[in-house]
């Protein structure tokens, strides 16, 4: 599953140019520059689980919907995880980054968020595919007028803040020199809508699926969940910011382990400033790359690598034992990226991880219905999605 493969499926040059032709024009009307976007994205996840206050108010409101979701998830017989954590994710990022829409509004957002993808595209042939599109953009086209709406209102507002991601948005666009306009803000805003749902919910899916196939790593998953909800006076409280930072270790190395065997971030860029001399052991391996260079960097390369990783293609999340994981990556782990620029939503995904996780495995026993297979291209598509059952567990 982890190596790089076609799986069968007959992928035709056409087929790919048309794919990445489509990829790249739908993140062009998403995100009109990358600049922007990191820029200000570094104040959502600020926004989000900056101060100490909000961290609270955001874990407490991801707890419930993360419990509301299995809930109704467990009420309706299998179901395909990624699809399910892509609604949850999408439900407690929309009112964080516009928090006093209508509730019909919302589920609105909501539902053009969600339909706002890539997923329907088979064939440039099918005429499903173009009709898909048409869905697509619609779907884009709709979420921008709920936002601009939104904005519109909240420029004109007299009322007090709202203290949403909008209101930060807004400030930054009062200041002088700003590079943000009306245009830029809904098209970052769609941007996040988008990129946290489809990386955080892939990243979950993966997640259980290797822990579906390792259940030492469930059944010790399950002693440390057990474990925080045993000393906790409320029983029925979700996971709180001290028992994330402080109790859960070995949650933490699954995450990582996950990540680390997942690869989601395939390639990254970056422009070389000035000529950059690579130092091999032995003279012929030594180069340089010279300045104004763009180089891809592929962290699989080194996440799969032997002589880093013993045994790499296998999961095991105590190879992290003793190692400091509190930062979301160094030179030998790059799942999100590398340097001073990496992941903004780094801090927010691993909190969802560790959240669903808590919820997981501590309400729920659950039972495998469809295990998942991905491709890449290089990207991983999944060509069969993980299907789960979960029921509640009985009371001991
Ligand atoms: C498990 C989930 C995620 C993974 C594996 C992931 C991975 C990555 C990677 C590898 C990069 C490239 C960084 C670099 O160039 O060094 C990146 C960038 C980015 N990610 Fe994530 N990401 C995740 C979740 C999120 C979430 C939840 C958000 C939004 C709240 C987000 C927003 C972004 C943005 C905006 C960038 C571009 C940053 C820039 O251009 O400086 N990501 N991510």
């Amino acid at each position: 599953m982890l190596s790089s493969r076609y799986s069968g499926r007959r992928t035709s040059l056409l087929y790919k140019a048309i794919q990445m032709f489509l990829l790249r024009y739908l993140e062009k009307t998403m995100c009109s520059s990358r600049q922007e976007t990191s820029t200000s994205i570094s104040n959502i996840t600020m926004h989000l689980i900056g101060s100490e206050g909000l961290k609270r108010k955001m874990i407490g409101f991801m707890n419930r919907t993360t419990r509301e979701h299995l809930r109704w998830k467990a009420s309706e017989g299998a179901f395909n995880l990624r699809h399910a954590v892509s609604t949850l994710i999408v439900s407690y990022i929309t009112p964080q980054m516009i928090s006093n829409l209508k509730p019909e509004t919302e589920a609105k957002l909501i539902d053009n968020f969600m339909a706002f993808n890539i997923e329907w595209f088979q064939s440039p042939f099918a005429l499903s595919t173009w009709k898909n599109l048409f869905k697509v953009l619609r779907a884009r086209k709709e979420a921008a007028k709920i936002i601009n709406v939104a904005l519109e209102r909240r420029k004109d507002s007299i009322l007090e803040k709202q203290g949403d991601f909008l209101d930060t948005l807004l400030e930054e666009m009062k200041k002088e020199g700003s590079i943000f306009d009306q245009a830029s803000i809904v098209n970052l805003l769609l941007n996040i809508g988008v990129v946290s749902r489809d990386t955080t919910s892939h990243a979950t899916a993966l997640t259980v699926d290797f822990i579906s196939k390792n259940p030492r790593v469930l059944t010790e998953l399950q002693r440390e969940h057990e474990a925080i909800v045993q000393k906790r006076d409320d029983k029925e409280a979700g996971l709180s910011w001290e028992e994330y930072k402080d109790c859960m270790p070995f949650t933490r190395m699954v995450i990582y382990e996950s990540l680390r065997l997942a690869n989601l971030g395939t390639i990254i860029f970056r422009k070389a400033v000035k000529d950059v001399v690579i130092k091999g052991k032995l003279e012929v391996k030594r180069y340089t790359i010279p300045a104004g260079w763009i180089v891809a960097v592929a962290p699989s390369v080194v996440h799969y690598n032997a002589e880093i990783y013993e045994n790499p293609l296998e999961f095991n999340p105590w190879r992290w034992e003793g190692k400091d994981l509190r930062s979301p990556g160094s030179k030998t782990l790059m799942v999100f990226g590398g340097g001073a620029r990496q992941c903004v939503g780094s801090d927010l995904a691993r909190l969802h991880l560790a959240i669903f996780l808590h919820h997981f495995v501590t309400t729920y026993d659950f039972s495998v219905v469809q295990e998942c297979e991905i491709y890449r291209v290089p990207f991983p598509c999944f060509t069969k999605d993980l299907h789960i059952n979960i029921s509640p567990k009985s009371p001991s």
